[in-house]
């Protein structure tokens, strides 16, 4: 069996419970789903200064699931807050449910767009469309202009938003395929996907199936050069206590 370490990286644990639910959603008989988020950092990440703390959390949470033995990581936010640091400290596979969301999304339509939260969280999506290599492939980028916790308020008000700017990309932007641009979103892509009659893909759950893949083909993430584990060395204050 395959054990799936999903790391939801803001504190939200409402938005925890639907990233796990999602995965769950999708998980083969077989896999377990771990869903975590750190103990301490920032309830929502919107932003730059959100993901450098966040990543602290994630990288903790790595190490925790790589010393319990699970097979591969999630990590639950849309700006992969932590990737390449979180994958020099596994040895099994790390994936991003940006990157995991813009590789499906290629595999089924030549251009694709993003519906995120915040207009400040565009920037981050492209410099992950360009980090990925996925630029040429992205049609347009949307915000709903809401928190991201507005997600998790119970009004309906976001996923109402999600679902129109879904449906104005579809028309307006040439694009075959949707990617949901947030953890939080999560639970919207199959309902959106039969409405709108297109691929509306969520991350989490992209992730969920790739890391079993991996596993299934015995793929672990490469040791051998840039992910090497950290080099050991005395880290102070805060960080004692956490060394690869
Ligand atoms: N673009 C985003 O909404 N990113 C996110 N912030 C969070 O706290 N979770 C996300 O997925």
């Amino acid at each position: 069996g395959c054990i799936i370490q999903v790391i939801n990286p803001n504190t939200s644990r409402s938005m925890t419970e639907t990233i796990a639910v999602a995965a769950r959603s999708v998980a083969a008989p077989g896999t377990e789903i771990l869903a975590v988020c750190p103990q301490e950092g920032v309830p929502s990440i919107e932003g730059h200064f959100d993901e450098a703390i966040a990543a602290i959390g994630v990288l903790q949470q790595v190490k925790l699931g790589r010393e319990a033995g699970v097979s591969g990581h999630v990590i639950a936010c849309f700006g992969d807050p932590g990737l390449l640091a979180a994958r020099e400290l596994a040895n099994r596979p790390v994936i991003g449910i940006a990157e995991a969301a813009m590789h499906m999304a290629t595999l089924v339509a030549t251009r694709f767009s993003i519906v995120t939260t915040l207009p400040r969280t565009l920037v981050i999506a492209r410099h992950l469309l360009h980090q990925y290599g996925f630029e040429r492939h992205c049609a347009a980028l949307h915000a709903i202009d809401l928190p991201v916790l507005a997600l998790e308020d119970g009004s309906g008000l976001a996923q109402q938003k999600v679902r129109e700017h879904c449906i104005q990309a579809k028309q307006q932007d040439g694009s075959g395929a949707i990617v949901l641009g947030c953890g939080g979103m999560a639970d919207l892509a199959r309902e959106l996907t039969q409405e709108l009659g297109i691929p509306v893909i969520d991350g989490v759950s992209a992730a969920v199936k790739m890391i079993e893949s991996l596993h299934a083909l015995g793929l672990n993430t490469s040791k051998h050069g840039d992910l090497a584990f950290p080099q050991a060395k005395p880290l102070s204050g805060m960080f004692g206590g956490f060394n690869r």
